[in-house]
């Protein structure tokens, strides 16, 4: 629609420039001010083919002006630019009618692409009753990087749809926090939310769980029982750790993806569903899908839109963020207030944070729990960690070193970071754990998941093993020919 008007509103004159030079050259029109005022008087008389705007202008805040554009010109497509980049922000972007949403800094040809695809749409979006969004003490999601942001956006155009969505990340990165906002802020909300997951029941009762069963379907099934399907009705069921779940069952779930319907375990009579789906892993599902673990269609079904939640290390500017929101978290927990100093920030930064912002919760609380210390420095959270990421290699076991003298030096290290005082209690069983997760999981890796040849390998019982793997939280690929 080249030769169409775009109004641009935004208090920084070289954003205004760049703009208007940039859809200048595409063909468009484009008219710019400083304010919201002046967007205001040529939107009612009804000036403009589409809105470009900022949030936060002298006179008025973009998003405070958005559902009134909305109310006089609906088809009005409004795009939506902003340096708060929150997920709130997004998702009042969106909510109030919103076109699209930009954080700030933007790819210029990114928004010439979104100016197109408007423009050849001029349709409303269906927007969300008001009313959903809090403001900011209560974010669901903290952090404000722009590998978060990237999904906050994804997020707030997924809200007011219902298409299935698959989350990938590592344990710990807030797959579950992240499918819990979409359901929160989605139009679903008032529905319920029901989390399953795959790894935490047991194999053989998994379809039962899911789909229910009816009396008698099996030794045990004395009454007739409702699935999470059913619980869920609705509403929105988040399956955790898909990669978990079994062959058979992936083949029901599959079924209820195409058809929309499902039987329990031992029932004649298909069950209407409507229920949408979010499933998790953190598992690479390709990489099952060739081991013959996961049904490549049901791939498809799950994964229209993918999210991946980045791990800690790839969003380190967050660490502060979500510190202050962990430290406070904790004192309403009854445990003290702490200060953490900007040298511990600093090393946090260059951690590996293999566990993620799971494990960043649990150091804070942990700080809060055993030390007197009022600030904590970053002698105390390498004692707690152990070592930043850059000195992971140099620190690793020199190949040359016996196991012994390698443990004996990290020891040294680890006493001597504590200066006059010692580390916090439970050191053996924290160091046992250190040493048993890389031992069986290199164990598994040489015998493809094979359990059983494992454990034996170990020289331990498979229950044994088995226990220590569910204690340990270690995923097992298993089924890997050899
Ligand atoms: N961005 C975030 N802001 C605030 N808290 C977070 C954030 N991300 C994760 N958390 C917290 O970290 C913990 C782990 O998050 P969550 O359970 O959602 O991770 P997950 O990826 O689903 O983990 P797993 O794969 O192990 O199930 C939770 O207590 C969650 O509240």
């Amino acid at each position: 629609m080249s030769g169409a008007t775009i109004l641009i509103a935004d208090d920084d004159r070289a954003i205004r420039t760049v703009l208007s030079q940039a859809l200048g050259r595409a063909g468009y029109d484009v008219r710019t001010t400083g304010n919201a005022s002046m967007l205001w008087r040529w939107v009612s008389n009804g000036d403009g083919d589409l809105v470009i705007t900022d949030v936060m202008m002298p006179d008025e805040n973009g998003l405070d002006l958005l559902p009134r554009i909305k109310r006089i010109r609906a088809d009005l497509p409004v795009i939506v630019m902003s340096a708060q980049n929150t997920l709130m922000t997004a998702v009042k972007a969106t909510e109030r009618g919103a076109y699209e949403y930009l954080p700030k800094p933007f790819d210029i040809n990114e928004l010439k692409a979104v100016v197109q695809r408007a423009l050849s749409r001029v349709k409303e979006r269906p927007t969300l009753e008001e009313g959903a969004a809090q403001d900011g003490d209560d974010m669901p999601l903290v952090g404000r990087s722009p590998a978060m942001q990237e999904v906050y956006r994804v997020l707030a155009r997924l809200m007011p749809t219902d298409l299935t969505v698959m989350i990938t990340g590592e344990s710990g990165t807030g797959k579950e926090l992240v499918s819990r906002a979409l359901h929160d802020f989605g139009k679903r909300r008032n529905a319920p939310f029901v989390a399953v997951n795959m790894a935490a029941i047991p194999r053989e009762l998994i379809e039962s769980e899911l789909f229910g069963h009816e009396k008698g379907a099996f030794t045990g099934a004395s009454e007739r029982s409702s699935g999470r399907f059913e619980q869920a009705q609705g509403g929105t069921l988040f399956l955790d750790e898909i990669g978990d779940m079994p062959i058979e069952a992936q083949t029901r779930l599959l079924r209820v993806l195409q058809q929309g319907e499902y039987m329990t375990v031992g029932g004649r009579n298909p069950i209407k569903t409507d229920v949408r789906i979010i499933a998790a892993t953190n598992q690479d599902l390709k990489k099952l899908i060739k081991q013959g673990l996961f049904r490549e269609d049901l791939f498809y079904r799950l994964n229209v839109v993918p999210i991946r939640v980045p791990p800690l290390r790839e969003r380190s500017e967050d660490i502060p963020d979500l510190v202050r929101h962990f430290l406070a978290k904790v004192v309403t927990e009854g445990l003290p207030a702490k200060i953490i100093d900007k040298s511990a920030l600093d090393w946090m930064k260059g951690y590996y944070w293999p566990g993620n912002v799971r494990e960043l919760e649990n150091l804070v609380r942990r700080l809060g729990a055993l030390y007197v210390e009022d600030v904590i420095g970053a002698d105390i959270i390498q004692a707690e960690l152990q070592e930043p990421a850059e000195s992971r290699a140099e620190n690793t076991i020199n190949r040359d070193d016996n196991m012994v003298e390698a443990v004996e030096r990290h020891l040294d290290t680890y006493f001597a970071a504590h200066k006059n005082s010692l580390p916090p209690s439970g050191l053996y069983d924290r160091l046992i754990r250190e040493v048993e997760r890389p031992l069986i999981l290199k164990s598994l890796e040489a015998t493809r998941g094979n359990q059983i040849r494992a454990a034996d390998l170990l020289g331990l019982n498979r229950n044994t093993l088995r226990k220590k793997i569910k204690d340990l939280n270690i995923q097992v690929v298993r089924g890997a020919k050899d």
